[in-house]
């Protein structure tokens, strides 16, 4: 697709530039929306480390034409590879599903060039603090803007759900990750399967863990997982010993991580909000439905939605659009929705460390092709 799109005099006004906003700009702009997008950050840039994607969002981004860019400097690895207490209990391969490994950075470029390149405004250092059902932001700077879509792709915090007014459940869970993006380090780690993605699990004496995910042939994402309530395994900077001593054999990735800026410790956040769209206006993303990481689907889920929002939402009449954006919910909410309880499940019981977890059931939302119309979410 490229900017030379017919203008369809429709505009939308974006709360948002990340995988959720950035995705749903380009697709409008695609389509022949005018498309402002507001990102309160001074910079246009994804902190965080690195990201599976799988099927579903791979296929939004060879829809949107994002996907020559995302598949540079990305990998397949060769197996999915989960390890207790130092045995390996399985290396899954997914039956050929496609998935792709890479830095949030990586994937954030990807969308934010595809999205210029449609034609989309961004505004930077631009906060929307409210959002009017009848189509309408307000911005910290005072500034009122109009819109036949107003779509809240703004985060866990969003102003847009919030200043709306949709009811919400949001809790959070026991454990949490500090992650970090480090050098491969493949020399100093000798020989092993290191292109595999790693998922190390230590349940005895007490609960520890690292995701092991190679990104690209520099550049690796490590997660280290413990309980909120572990002082000594939720501390940033990480203690190093600690870490050490339970996961030797990863020391070197362990010592770049200990000495990156700025770590944080991040607890998982689940908020399931009753309804997606009220009049005019739609929520994507963790707006709508933040979910534990364990099947990593938050960003797949974020970008699938975003996709088929824009769809429905061009192929709406404008006097039809409320209906549309409530019809565009009620199809792709019951597959987010389960993965988003699945992920919840396992963040709570730890499950997916017995290994061999991605069956059929699991890779529903992996499998599922947003951009198939004669797709059937709610079966
Ligand atoms: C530890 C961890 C690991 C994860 N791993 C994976 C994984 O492997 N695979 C996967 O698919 N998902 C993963 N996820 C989930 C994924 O990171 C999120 O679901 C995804 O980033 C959500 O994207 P988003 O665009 O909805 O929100 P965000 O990324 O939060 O983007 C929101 C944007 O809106 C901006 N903003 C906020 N408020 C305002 C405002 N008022 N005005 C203007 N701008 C505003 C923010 O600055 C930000 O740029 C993981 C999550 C966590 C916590
Ligand atoms: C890809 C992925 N999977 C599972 C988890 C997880 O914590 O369960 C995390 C990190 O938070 C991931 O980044």
């Amino acid at each position: 697709m490229s900017s030379t799109v017919d203008r369809n005099g429709r505009h939308a006004e974006i709360s948002g530039a990340g995988f959720a906003g950035l995705t749903a700009a380009a697709a409008l702009a695609q389509r022949g929306w005018t498309v402002r997008v507001h990102e309160k950050g001074k910079e246009l840039r994804e902190q965080g480390a690195g990201i599976v994607l799988w099927h579903n969002s791979l296929q939004v981004l060879k829809a949107i034409g994002a996907w020559d860019r995302a598949m540079s400097d990305s990998m397949t690895p060769p197996f999915y590879e989960t390890r207790v207490q130092g045995r390996t209990v399985s290396q899954e391969d997914f039956g050929g599903l496609p998935w792709r490994t890479m830095t949030r950075p990586h994937l954030h470029k990807a969308l934010l060039e595809t999205a210029l390149e449609a034609g989309v405004e961004i505004r930077t250092d631009s906060e929307v603090v409210s959002a009017d059902p009848r189509g309408e932001v307000a911005l910290a700077s005072g500034e009122t803007l109009k819109a036949d879509l107003v779509v809240g792709a703004d985060g866990v915090k969003s102003a847009v759900r919030d200043s709306i007014g949709f009811e919400q459940e949001r809790w959070k869970s026991r454990d949490g990750i500090t992650r970090f993006l480090v050098p491969r380090c493949k020399d100093e780690l000798g020989p092993g399967d290191w292109d595999n993605v790693i998922d190390f699990w230590n349940l005895e004496p007490r609960y520890l863990r690292v995701l092991y995910v190679p990104c690209n042939e520099r550049e690796l994402y490590i997660a280290l997982g413990a309980p909120r309530d572990d002082e000594q395994g939720s501390r940033t900077p990480i203690d190093l010993d600690l870490w050490t001593s339970v996961f030797p054999e990863l020391a070197p990735v362990l010592k770049a991580a200990a000495v990156a800026d700025d770590p944080k410790y991040y607890g998982y956040e689940t908020t399931v909000v009753s309804e997606w769209s009220r009049g005019r206006a739609a929520l994507v993303g963790d707006a709508a439905h933040a979910m534990c990481p364990a099947l990593a689907q938050g960003a797949g889920t974020a970008m699938t939605n975003a996709y088929t929002l824009a769809v429905a939402a061009t192929e709406a009449a404008d006097a039809g659009i409320e209906d549309a954006l409530t019809r565009w919910w009620h199809t792709e909410r019951p597959i987010t929705d389960r993965v988003q309880k699945r992920s919840a499940d396992y963040a709570a019981n730890r499950g997916m460390s017995k290994g061999n977890q991605f069956d059929e059931v699991n890779l529903e939302t992996a499998q599922y092709d947003p951009t198939d119309t004669d797709r059937h979410a709610t079966a």
